[in-house]
């Protein structure tokens, strides 16, 4: 039996989530078209008659970070390449972009086996693209596998997973064999509702948003829920709102019915915004939300 920890890493935006939810066989983390989704470190466990394979999602890695939240979430990525056994690089496109090289220099110091992924092939034009990509990505030497995948149309993800476990130690499983994720219950409630709020809203207000729950109690039958929805304006506080009440009325309902289906039973969703300025530009601020390694 195999087992051992592998980090999923990357720029922001390249599938890296999309990639542990289809290994998976369940949605853990969230999706949004938007660049920095993701915002905390997630372990996907993953146990069958192999072994057992703890996936470790990551924040996208990305320069220029100016405020706290973006030193948060390069600092959640980076310290995540501490004690896993292999790490799967994701790029997305036939090239370099400046913040996939601070990727590569962070794996450089890591001193672990790489296995690069080039996501999304499914949008890539033709071969002529592919090839030379692959071939330069090769002569690196800093690569122990490569290997093209599509993580949403689900392609050549078997191969990725027996490259993957190629490369893990022997050993007994870490994690009992039913668990999935580090993870309580109440920590995905409130990424679902914050992936409703990411896509519905546009422009700045995503980034200036996080969702907090306030209380939690469950019954055999009902969970009652009531989470608040932290922005940083009060003009940004009328957009979550909505005409009338409209945005957080369709946000409630989208979530309601995600959660009601994970906690397999009825859910009473109540959602509140309210204002804390310059929160995500404040470390103790951010500590105080779960922003906390
Ligand atoms: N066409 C295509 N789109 C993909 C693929 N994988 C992911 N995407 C899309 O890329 C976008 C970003 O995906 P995520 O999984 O959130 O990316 P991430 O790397 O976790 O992003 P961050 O949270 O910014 O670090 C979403 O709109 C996905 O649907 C793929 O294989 N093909």
């Amino acid at each position: 039996m195999k087992s051992g920890y592998v980090a999923l890493v990357g720029r922001p935006n390249v599938g890296k989530s999309t990639l542990l939810n289809h290994l998976l066989g369940q949605k853990l983390s969230i999706v949004s078209r938007r660049p920095q989704t993701t915002r905390h470190r997630i372990l996907g466990i993953k146990t069958d008659g192999r072994g057992q394979v703890i996936y470790v999602d990551t924040p996208g890695i990305h320069g220029g970070a100016r405020r706290a939240m973006n030193r948060y979430l390069n600092r959640t990525a980076i310290s995540s390449l501490l004690g896993v056994d292999v790490i799967l690089w994701l790029v997305d496109r036939a090239g370099w972009l400046p913040d996939d090289e601070l990727v590569m220099a962070r794996i450089k110091e890591a001193k672990l086996p790489v296995i690069l992924v080039i996501n999304k092939v499914d949008r890539i034009e033709g071969k002529d693209t592919l090839l030379p990509f692959l071939a330069e990505a090769n002569a690196t030497g800093l690569f122990s596998e490569i290997v093209p995948i599509s993580a949403l149309k689900g392609i050549n993800l078997a191969v990725l997973e027996e490259r993957v476990l190629a490369l893990l130690p022997e050993g007994e499983p870490i994690y009992p064999e039913d668990q999935i994720s580090d993870r309580p219950e109440r920590f995905f409630v409130a990424e679902i509702i914050r992936e409703k709020l990411f896509n519905r809203l546009t422009q700045e207000v995503p980034h200036a948003l996080t969702v907090q729950i306030e209380q939690y109690r469950e019954s055999p039958t009902l969970v009652r829920i009531h989470a608040v929805i932290w922005v940083e304006r009060e003009g940004q506080k009328a957009i979550v709102i909505g005409k009338g009440g409209e945005v957080l009325k369709r946000v409630g309902e989208a979530s309601r019915r995600e959660l009601e289906r994970m906690l397999e039973r009825r859910v009473y969703l109540e959602l509140w915004t309210k204002v804390k300025h310059g929160w995500s530009d404040n470390e103790r601020a951010l500590q105080g939300l779960g922003y906390a390694e």
